[in-house]
């Protein structure tokens, strides 16, 4: 494998999160990676990678709605993480989103499911559990982030 190889390759994920009257964070949203793709299966946060000229927010409005069906609302900056694959190097820029408008469809026969800590479906990406550290560290849960 060549240097150019590993040059990371940007990825904008989505966090949708749903959240109370008084503004509490609950449940977010993990969707499985389609057949056919490297780690076909595992869990997520839904997302892709920015196309040449795209900024994260414009990408991530993209392939949410091609990959659900729906529009996104305000794209809000939360972590970014460096992730070093046998078939990639990604780095992932985590964004949350509170407002969605559209029917979820599942374009790419993927599956979705509303979670909470600890997560129930598996088995969840290597790239997703760090993720799911920063949930528990911020709403103070203590214990396994996630089952498997
Ligand atoms: N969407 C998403 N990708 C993630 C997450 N965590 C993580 O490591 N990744 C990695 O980031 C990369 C995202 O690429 P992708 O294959 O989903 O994106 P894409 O739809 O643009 O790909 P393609 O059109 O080339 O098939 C993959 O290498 C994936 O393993 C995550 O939580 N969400």
């Amino acid at each position: 494998m060549s240097e150019t190889d590993r040059v990371p390759v940007d990825v904008a994920v989505g966090v949708l999160i749903e959240r109370d009257a008084s503004g509490r964070e609950g449940r977010f949203l993990l969707t499985s990676r389609p057949v056919g793709k490297v780690y076909a299966g595992y869990w997520e946060f839904p997302g892709g990678k920015l196309e040449q000229g795209e900024t994260v927010e414009e990408a991530l409005r993209r392939e949410l709605h091609e990959e659900l069906g729906i529009t996104i609302g305000a794209v809000h900056d939360w972590k970014i993480e460096l992730m070093d694959y046998p078939h990639a190097r990604v780095r992932l820029h985590f964004c949350k989103v509170f407002e969605w408008s559209g029917e979820f469809q599942m374009r790419e026969q993927q599956a979705m499911a509303w979670q909470q800590l600890p997560v129930q479906v598996v088995p969840v990406l290597p790239g997703t559990i760090p993720v799911l550290e920063w949930f528990a560290a911020e709403r103070a849960f203590a214990g396994a982030t996630h089952a498997g």
